[in-house]
């Protein structure tokens, strides 16, 4: 008896090489390859499916899983973050979640600095009055922003990407500062010349607060307004996690009142829409969530999420599982 070939429903487009790796795994179905599935076209196209590569705009939790049917075994999400995935629901019904960890760590670091530069040397509003042919003229008092030498990098989780962040934060002659849920281990914290601080005192110290802890129950809202008080009226906020990490609200109010002196977003909290109140301020820079958003990276995450998919289709361990509190 010849059994019919897995099916993988693809909800995206991802990269061609990918899409080779998975056409060698099963039969490949990308129905909207342009601008992807909404959720009543998921359901329906998932019915069936063997594997699902999906992103982080499709929201996949015990009702996805239902629609696909027993024969689901895997859902590759093509990002590090799976905050949109109910992963305890997924497991429960003995589907695999993985991700894609790794790949991203240095392009996202990369542009969290870009970010970092851009605000704290005011580089998208000089940016804006030249393209914009505003006059100007080179004077000693012009545009004069912040330098970061001897400042001090206060990093909201040490994870791998917070580590790439303060590596090139040390290159830059800056001090790291780091808080989360726990300390990472002593030849990490030796190697960055980082020192943990609970996170009042962080937030009290840091010249620029970098966020880098997923988005989880605890770290919704993680800065909100209190938490903008309590930064030194001087300091900068990046976020190149996730949106809802911070209270778009309240800091778009600190920002407007000085409260704090900028900040560079690069994801937001019901993206693609951007609270109105940040379009305004000339103190802000915003980039369309574009953190791992190179050739090269965006290739090894969709090939990731391909391989993890060829490895559960063929019984082996996945390599990057998304670790469930129920057992799968
Ligand atoms: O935001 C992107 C990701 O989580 O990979």
């Amino acid at each position: 008896m010849t059994h019919a070939p897995p099916r993988i429903v693809v909800t995206r487009q991802i990269a061609e090489p990918a899409l080779a790796l998975l056409r060698e795994a099963g039969d490949v179905d990308l129905p909207q390859p342009d601008r992807g599935l909404t959720e009543a076209e998921l359901h329906r196209a998932v019915a069936g499916a063997d594997a699902l590569v999906s992103t982080l705009q499709d929201r996949i939790d015990a009702s996805v899983i239902a629609a696909a049917g027993p024969r689901l075994r895997v859902v590759a999400t093509v990002a590090v973050g799976y905050d949109n995935i109910d992963v305890d629901a997924v497991t429960e019904r003995g589907v695999l979640v993985t991700n894609t960890p790794g790949v991203l760590t240095e392009a996202t670091a990369d542009l969290t600095f870009g970010l970092l530069l851009a605000v704290t040397r005011r580089i998208g509003e000089g940016e804006r009055l030249v393209r914009e042919q505003r006059p100007w003229e080179f004077r000693l008092d012009f545009m004069l922003g912040a330098g970061l030498q001897g400042r001090t990098l206060g990093i909201v989780g040490l994870g791998q990407i917070g580590r790439a962040v303060a590596r090139r934060a040390k290159a830059f002659g800056m001090e790291i500062a780091y808080t989360g849920r726990r300390r990472v281990p002593e030849e990490v914290e030796a190697e960055l010349s980082a020192r943990f601080l609970p996170q009042a005192e962080l937030l009290a110290s840091a010249d620029v607060v970098s966020l880098h802890c997923p988005l989880t129950p605890q770290t919704r809202h993680l800065i909100d307004a209190s938490a903008l008080a309590a930064m030194k009226p001087g300091a900068f906020l990046l976020n190149t996690t996730r949106g809802p990490v911070v209270d778009e609200d309240a800091l778009a109010r600190a920002l407007a009142d000085g409260v704090i002196a900028g900040a560079g977003l690069d994801v937001f909290e019901e993206e693609p829409h951007v609270h109105p109140g940040l379009l305004e301020l000339d103190n802000v820079v915003l980039t369309p969530h574009l953190g791992s958003a190179t050739v090269e990276t965006r290739t090894e995450m969709a090939l990731l999420a391909a391989r993890n998919v060829a490895a559960v289709l063929s019984d082996e361990p996945a390599l990057t599982p998304v670790r469930s509190k129920v057992a799968s």
